[in-house]
């Protein structure tokens, strides 16, 4: 997969080139890509932002330079299909686990970080002509721009694409206990200043051990996440349980 980041803070992403991201780009798994918009500029000061029409505070980032950066990544006349375009905004579709799995199946995902009030909202429909755009936030609160969105949204679809985390199997247990929020985890030392490991967990039988599992991932979820589960799911799923 080629990964295109556009933002004035290019070094924002500099934590990509850590870990398993930055090893899947090594190993060619990843062809990521971060970009100065600064660099599309073509005046002393590298301008990128100007006073909104229609008045209003903060500043809004200026088409041109965001118009010369998208043609860089995908030239108008570029052959083939379009990539797609994550333009990451309070006010897009919230991100989640379901379309990072759609995002992990594309070949190429361009990013562009907005700063200030935003973007000018005619880049997003020049983008259209040769890009798939989809506006897409990560929740529903305040932040100062799209990188720390695009951190989040390229850790949960990079680690997706085979060959970048190394035991896959992990990605299984996790497509199957989608619904429900994960398990708690306990390592040694078995006693911990007086807590305890649960003691299903250090007898080895592994359906204990399974059943303990999802009756916490069931009693976790529900405390904390009711919205993921309804009561009758709740039932469904200690039935399948049972019958498994
Ligand atoms: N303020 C805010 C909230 C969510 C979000 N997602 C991507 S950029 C962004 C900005």
């Amino acid at each position: 997969m080629r990964l295109d980041v556009i933002s004035i803070f290019p070094e924002y992403l500099q934590p990509l080139s850590l870990s398993l991201i930055g090893r899947a780009a090594e190993e060619g798994i990843l062809d990521l890509n971060v970009t100065n918009l600064r660099d599309f500029t073509e005046d002393k000061h590298r301008k990128v932002d100007d006073t909104p029409y229609g008045g209003g505070a903060g500043m809004v980032m200026m088409p041109e330079p965001w118009g010369r950066a998208l043609d860089a990544v995908r030239p108008a006349d570029a052959q083939g299909p379009k990539p797609t375009l994550i333009v990451p905004s309070p006010a897009g579709r919230v991100f989640d686990q379901q379309m990072a799995y759609e995002l992990a199946e594309e070949e190429h995902l361009v990013f562009a970080c907005g700063r200030y009030e935003g973007i000018d909202e005619r880049v997003v429909d020049y983008a259209r002509e040769n890009f798939n755009v989809i506006p897409v936030s990560i929740g529903d609160y305040v932040l100062n721009g799209g990188e720390v969105a695009v951190m989040v949204m390229v850790e949960a679809i990079a680690r997706l694409i085979p060959g970048v985390i190394g035991n896959p199997e992990s990605l299984v247990e996790e497509s199957h206990s989608d619904v429900l929020l994960e398990y708690p985890v306990y390592t040694k030392p078995a006693s911990w200043r007086g807590r305890e490991v649960p003691e299903v967990l250090l007898g080895g039988n592994h359906q204990r051990v399974g059943r303990f599992r999802r009756d916490e991932q069931i009693k976790r979820t529900a405390a904390r996440r009711p919205d993921l589960i309804t009561q009758m799911d709740v039932q469904s799923l200690n039935r399948r349980d049972r019958d498994a």
